[in-house]
C-alpha cells in the first residue's frame, strides 16, 4: 500500500543518485547534508535491520559496512534492480511499508530514509501499530523524513517554495503526505513509543521512536 509513486521511481532511478549529490537545484536544500543524515540514522542502529524504501541502496551501504544484518523492503523494479547490482547477496524483497514478507530473523532496528510521506497519515498509524508488535522492548524506529513542525510551518513552507519558482518540488510537497511533527509524534505515543525529533536540514528530520 502507499504504492501510487511506483511509477515515478521506476523513471527515477537512472538519475537519482545524481539528485541527492545536489545536481537538481530544486531538490539541493531536500539532500543537503544527505550523506549526514544516513550516516546519523546507521548510527542509530543496531542489530538486525528492516530497512524501507531502500531506493539504489545509499543507506543500505551505511548500514552494511557497520556490520548489521540489513533486510531490505522496495518496491520500485527498477531501484530494486540497482541495489540487487551494487549487493548481489543483500535480503532484498518486493515490499512497501505496509505489505512486505515475513522476516524469519528477530528485527531491532526499522529504518528508512526519505520515504514514509508516501503513506497517508491512516496508513502511517496502521505501519506504526505493526512495527510496535514487530519490535521487542527497546526495538527501534529510525526514520529521517521531510515533515513540518505544524500546519502553519507547510503553508510558510508552500509559499516560500512558489516564490523561488520551484514548481516540481511544490507538486511533490502538495501531492505526496509529508505530515507534522504534531501528527508523528501523537502516532509513535498511541502505539507505545517515546519519540525524539532533530532538525537536520530546512526540509527533513530524524525521527527516532523506542518501544516502551
Ligand atoms: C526518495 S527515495 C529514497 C531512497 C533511499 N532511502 C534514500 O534515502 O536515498 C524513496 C524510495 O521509497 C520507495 N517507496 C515509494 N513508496 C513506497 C512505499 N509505499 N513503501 C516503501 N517504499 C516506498 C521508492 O520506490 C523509493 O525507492
Amino acid at each position: 500500500m502507499g504504492r501510487e509513486f511506483i511509477d515515478l521511481f521506476d523513471e527515477w532511478a537512472s538519475s537519482y543518485d545524481d539528485t541527492v549529490s545536489g545536481h537538481d537545484v530544486e531538490y539541493k536544500e531536500v539532500f543537503d547534508q544527505y550523506e549526514v543524515i544516513l550516516d546519523t540514522v546507521a548510527l542509530k542502529s543496531a542489530g538486525n535491520v528492516l530497512e524501507f524504501g531502500v531506493g539504489t541502496g545509499n543507506l543500505t551501504e551505511k548500514l552494511r559496512s557497520k556490520g548489521l544484518s540489513v533486510f531490505g523492503i522496495e518496491p520500485s523494479t527498477e531501484m530494486r534492480k540497482k541495489t540487487e547490482s551494487r549487493f548481489p547477496d543483500l535480503s532484498l524483497f518486493d515490499g512497501d511499508f505496509l505489505s512486505f514478507p515475513k522476516i524469519d530473523a528477530e528485527i531491532n532496528t526499522i529504518v528508512s530514509t526519505y520515504a514514509f510521506h508516501h503513506l497517508t497519515d491512516e496508513e502511517k498509524d496502521k505501519a506504526i501499530e505493526l512495527y510496535s508488535h514487530l519490535l521487542g522492548q527497546n526495538g527501534k524506529i529510525v526514520f529521517a523524513d521531510t515533515a513540518y513542525l505544524h500546519d502553519e510551518d507547510r503553508q510558510a513552507r508552500h509559499a516560500k517554495v512558489k516564490e523561488q519558482g520551484f514548481l516540481n518540488l511544490l507538486k511533490d510537497l502538495q501531492t505526496e503526505y509529508y505530515t507534522t511533527l504534531e501528527v508523528l509524534e501523537s502516532l509513535f505515543a498511541k502505539h507505545g513509543f517515546s519519540v525524539s525529533f532533530t532538525k537536520m536540514n530546512e526540509y527533513v528530520w530524524l525521527m527516532e521512536a523506542v518501544k516502551k
